[in-house]
């Protein structure tokens, strides 16, 4: 019997959703840079009893982020609407894991997807074009190769294509029907040009 990826995509604004990440090594980092290249403006708070180099280096950027090093403590969780804990420590882990759940917080538990809400996807940019890909945790080595896939073979142009589009739609008038019956036209025999 095969297994169906039930994973339910979103694309949050996390310069709306206060996020906190736990844990400011190698992973940590990782995780630090998926968030802030995807919205440079992310509300991040990170707590790390030591954080990395590295992590220092490449928050400057963004003066917004907050770095604590310390210890967790559970009042961190205040007024936070996503969590990601990085730190490789089980039993903080698991402290985590049931603290968020009596406050119906949304946790990622970096490389431990048990413990997992939600997970991260691997992302493909081309302007306005964002595409996330999941392999249900299977192997986020070739999420990482169909990234490089697609990155490649879409054109670096699309926002071009993107701003047309969205200059029709805004002058299209006439029922909501019809606008689809065109914009499906449309795109079809401009998507017929790629490569
Ligand atoms: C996509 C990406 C996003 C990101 O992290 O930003 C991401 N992992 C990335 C890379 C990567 N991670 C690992 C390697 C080493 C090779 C390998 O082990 O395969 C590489 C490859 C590399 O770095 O080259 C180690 C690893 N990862 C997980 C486990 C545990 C397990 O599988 O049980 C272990 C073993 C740990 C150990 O053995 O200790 C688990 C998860 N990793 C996920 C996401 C979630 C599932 C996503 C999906 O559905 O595919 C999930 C379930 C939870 C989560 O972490 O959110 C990012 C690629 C970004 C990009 O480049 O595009
Ligand atoms: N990198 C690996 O080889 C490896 C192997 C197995 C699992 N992992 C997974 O990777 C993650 C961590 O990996 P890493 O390489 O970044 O580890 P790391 O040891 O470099 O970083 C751990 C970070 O967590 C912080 N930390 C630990 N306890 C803390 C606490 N109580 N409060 C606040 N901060 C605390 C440390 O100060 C540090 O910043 C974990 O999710 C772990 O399950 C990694």
């Amino acid at each position: 019997m095969s297994e169906t990826n039930d994973l339910f995509p979103l694309f949050v604004k996390l310069s709306q959703v206060n996020t906190l990440l736990v844990g400011g090594g190698k992973v940590g980092l990782e995780k630090a840079t998926a968030l802030l290249t995807n919205d440079p403006a992310a509300v991040l708070t990170i707590v790390a009893r030591e954080a990395c180099a590295e992590l220092k280096a490449f928050i400057q950027a963004f003066p917004q982020v907050v770095l604590e090093e310390r210890p967790f403590r559970l009042t961190d969780l205040d007024g936070r609407g996503l969590v990601i804990c990085a730190t490789g420590n089980p039993p903080l882990n698991d402290e985590i894991r049931a603290a968020t759940r009596e406050r119906h917080l949304l946790l990622n538990i970096a490389d431990t997807p048990d413990l997992c809400d939600f997970y991260l996807s691997s992302v493909v940019r081309k302007g306005h074009l964002k595409i996330a890909i999941s392999t249900n945790g299977k192997s986020p080595t070739l999420a990482k190769r169909l990234r490089e896939l697609f990155t490649e073979i879409l054109p670096d142009d699309m926002d071009g294509l993107l701003e047309h589009l969205h200059t029709l739609r805004d002058k299209m008038k006439g029922d909501l029907p019809e606008k689809i019956r065109r914009l499906d036209q449309l795109t079809r025999m401009l998507l017929e040009d790629l490569p």
